[in-house]
């Protein structure tokens, strides 16, 4: 069994990792680590794990952890990781980073958009893009993987295509995406207060959000041409899912086959992408899933194409996606221990 590790176990995305790790047939959990719970059992956080996962939370403390451990998930605020990894602790341990430390290849993009400095920039050339639909190859040798977040995974793998084949005007590229509350994480916040959020729906981060530089770098990449994006996300009162709406322009002459035929070629044999063509999805459709379901219909009289993904911003944004570059990089079958309905702490 494979002896794996979450620092920052008791989030909402850490908790979701050890559900999937529990029940994940090829791995054993060694050591979970939290800030302010250690010296309780996972299950005092969690009781709906009671029986599932009793372990102590221990300190944090990532050279022990990296020693007990041959994978360590970290699951933190944005800007710790990057203090934390080193090439020593690399050279006996794979990291899969939840937190958007190693996502930027360039640290001054990091820089100014996080506001924070890198604490790890001579360990950016050794990071891969964990979106595993897209980076296979590379995460199949990495061992610091940048696990990308929840709304740049479903704008990214719904986009890619379209840009990739050169199907749309790449500077027409317009997304909407909508998250529920949990995509804010378990720490007190007021705006994720339930009267704050309950019988609203809000844009918020609008022209400044963090995830615009992910987006741009993987779509630019495909594009073969630095582009960039209209991002604008919105909460939604619910726990979980993400829906991601994305209006692009059509090249002339693009029919909806074409389109249709360059999302069957991209996505023909992979375990989580759910192709719906204009059927549409929602977010209900993917629920506690590791799927990413996406639908695409044009619009003959404006002539752009609008096409929409929906993902569990906990499984396939985040926990479920860190299995899954887990599963790649240590060759245990990409789709152990996420089955169709994975188990949730929440
Ligand atoms: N929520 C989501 O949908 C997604 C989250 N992510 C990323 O995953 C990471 C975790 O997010 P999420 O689970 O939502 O956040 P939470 O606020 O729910 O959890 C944060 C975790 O980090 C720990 N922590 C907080 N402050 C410190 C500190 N100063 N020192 C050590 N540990 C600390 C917390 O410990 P404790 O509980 O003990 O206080 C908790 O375990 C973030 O980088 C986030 O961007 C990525 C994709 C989706
Ligand atoms: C609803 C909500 O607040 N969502 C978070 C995104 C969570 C996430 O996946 O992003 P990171 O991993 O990059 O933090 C936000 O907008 O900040």
């Amino acid at each position: 069994m494979l002896q794996v590790g979450v620092i920052g176990a008791t989030g909402y995305a850490g908790s979701q990792l050890v559900a999937l790790l529990v029940n994940h047939p090829l791995v054993e959990i060694a050591y979970l680590a939290s800030h302010s719970y250690s010296g309780k059992r996972f299950s005092e956080i969690y009781p709906s794990l009671q029986g599932g996962c009793d372990l102590l939370l221990e300190e944090e403390d990532i050279e022990e952890a990296s020693k007990r451990c041959s994978v360590l998930f970290l699951a933190l605020p944005h800007g710790m990781a990057s203090h934390k990894v080193t090439k020593e602790i690399l050279e006996r341990c794979i990291i899969i980073d939840l937190g958007a430390d190693y996502r930027l290849s360039n640290s001054s993009v990091y820089e100014s958009w996080y506001k924070s400095d890198h604490g790890s920039k001579d360990l950016l050339g050794e990071a891969v893009y964990g979106l595993c639909e897209l980076h296979r190859d590379r995460i199949g040798t990495a061992n610091l993987i940048a696990n990308p977040g929840c709304y740049t995974t479903c704008s990214i793998l719904t986009l890619a295509p379209l840009v990739a084949e050169k199907l749309v005007d790449p500077t027409s590229l317009i997304i909407d995406s909508a998250s529920g509350v949990s995509g804010a994480g378990r720490s007190e916040k007021l705006g994720s207060l339930f009267c704050e959020v309950n019988e609203s729906y809000k844009a918020y981060s609008v022209a400044t959000h963090r995830h615009t530089p992910e987006i741009e770098q993987e779509l630019s990449a495909l594009n073969g041409a630095d582009l960039v994006v209209q991002f604008t996300p919105h909460l939604v009162p619910m726990h979980r899912g993400i829906l991601s709406t994305c209006y692009a322009n059509l090249k002339e002459g693009v029919s909806e086959a074409e389109i249709t035929s360059a999302y069957r070629k991209w996505y023909a044999g992979e375990s989580f992408i759910r192709l719906m063509g204009s059927s549409l999805p929602e977010t209900r459709y993917v629920k506690n899933t590791n799927m990413c379901a996406i639908g695409w219909k044009v619009d003959g009289r404006t002539n752009r194409v609008i096409a929409i993904g929906a993902i569990d911003n906990l499984v396939k944004g985040a926990a479920g996606q860190a299995v899954q570059n887990m599963n790649i990089r240590c060759n245990l079958g990409e789709e152990s221990g996420l089955a169709s309905t994975v188990a949730s702490p929440l």
